[in-house]
């Protein structure tokens, strides 16, 4: 079936790789087929050919993508977008990363949103549903992690079966750090961490806080990745994630509970107005903490920033509107 198919045929030609497959721009928009076979390409170009048995690797890479749900923005191309936003850090940011941290850093970025339901912690916990009975923080993240581990280890999934098991305990507690840490929750405390360390100078990436502090934070950079992408393609995908904001907010008023403004689909036409304040807010922040530790990240800043201007001159003319 898929797997075997996979398995007979798991590498793209190099002449149908997208073009800005090597670069942070890139995005799957039409080529949502080959993602699986992009993923280990990925796996292989940083890892090393032949490392893990490939019918597992194509096993688990389906199994991922099976197990996001067909939701506007927390699906599988979403997972498959973090991954690859990590894997060009990866490749090109300038540090060092240890084998573990690296495959870590690729199946936790795949894995990091898998059965997403496109409700957030707050959701779950305003409506005292059982999933928040399960964890107190981080409720949604704990799932990911718990059904990433799951499918690690069903049957014929297990690729990190050649490690020793020490080896497979450490990947797990990494890669259990690295999906707790697209918690957004979690950034705002790392990031006055980092930038007061940047303040005083003091960063330094062979102390294990800092350097955990580092990978939490291109983690976030990673999971807001779509605020990076060229104009057009960003539009689009704003568009995905408040259809899932206003599913949540529908949901909320059936149940007697006021949305946050953002979930809210009366305030549809403070969109513009509310990107704006996301990215000076939360995204350019974090972006500017990013490339004064990892100066080759700048096109994820300069990504966002172009969005802003974007999203200011929308903000300006649905304004000019209203007064006309
Ligand atoms: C107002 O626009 C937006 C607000 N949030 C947001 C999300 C959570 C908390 C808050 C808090 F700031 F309100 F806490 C704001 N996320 C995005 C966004 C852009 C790219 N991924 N992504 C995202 C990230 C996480 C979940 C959903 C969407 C966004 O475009």
């Amino acid at each position: 079936e898929e797997v075997r198919k996979l398995v007979s045929n798991p590498y793209v030609p190099e002449e149908q790789v997208p073009a800005a497959f090597d670069t942070y721009a890139f995005f799957c928009y039409g080529h949502e087929e080959i993602l699986p076979q992009l993923f280990i390409r990925m796996v292989e170009q940083t890892l090393g050919k032949d490392r893990f048995e490939m019918e597992k690797l194509c096993r688990f890479t389906l199994t991922m993508r099976k197990n996001y749900r067909p939701i506007q923005y927390h699906n599988w191309q979403h997972g498959f977008h973090v991954a690859h936003c990590v894997w060009r850090m990866i490749e090109s940011c300038g540090m060092e990363f240890t084998w573990m941290e690296k495959i870590g850093l690729l199946i936790g970025g795949l894995a990091h949103d898998v059965d997403h339901r496109g409700y957030n912690n707050d959701f779950f916990k305003k409506l005292n549903l059982p999933m928040a009975n399960l964890y107190t923080t981080s409720v949604m993240e704990q799932h990911h992690y718990k059904q990433t581990v799951s499918i690690l280890q069903a049957e014929g999934h297990d690729i990190l079966s050649s490690m020793s098991s020490e080896e497979y305990r450490d990947i797990l507690n990494f890669i259990r750090t690295v999906i707790i840490n697209t918690d957004l929750a979690l950034y705002f405390p790392n990031n006055k961490f980092l930038s007061g360390l940047i303040e005083k100078d003091e960063f330094d990436i062979k102390l294990k806080p800092h350097r955990d502090g580092l990978i939490s934070l291109i983690m976030t950079a990673s999971d807001l990745c779509a605020i990076t992408k060229p104009w057009e393609t960003q539009k689009k995908t704003a568009k995905l994630i408040y259809e899932e904001f206003y599913m949540q907010g529908d949901e909320e008023k059936k149940h007697g509970i006021q949305p946050l403004p953002m979930m809210d689909r009366l305030n549809e036409k403070d969109i513009a107005k509310q990107q704006v304040g996301f990215i000076n807010f939360v995204c350019k922040p974090m972006y500017t903490t990013l490339v004064k530790l990892l100066p080759k990240t700048e096109p994820l800043l300069s990504g966002c920033l172009v969005c802003k201007d974007n999203w200011e001159k929308e903000a300006a003319e649905v304004a000019a509107a209203g007064t006309s």
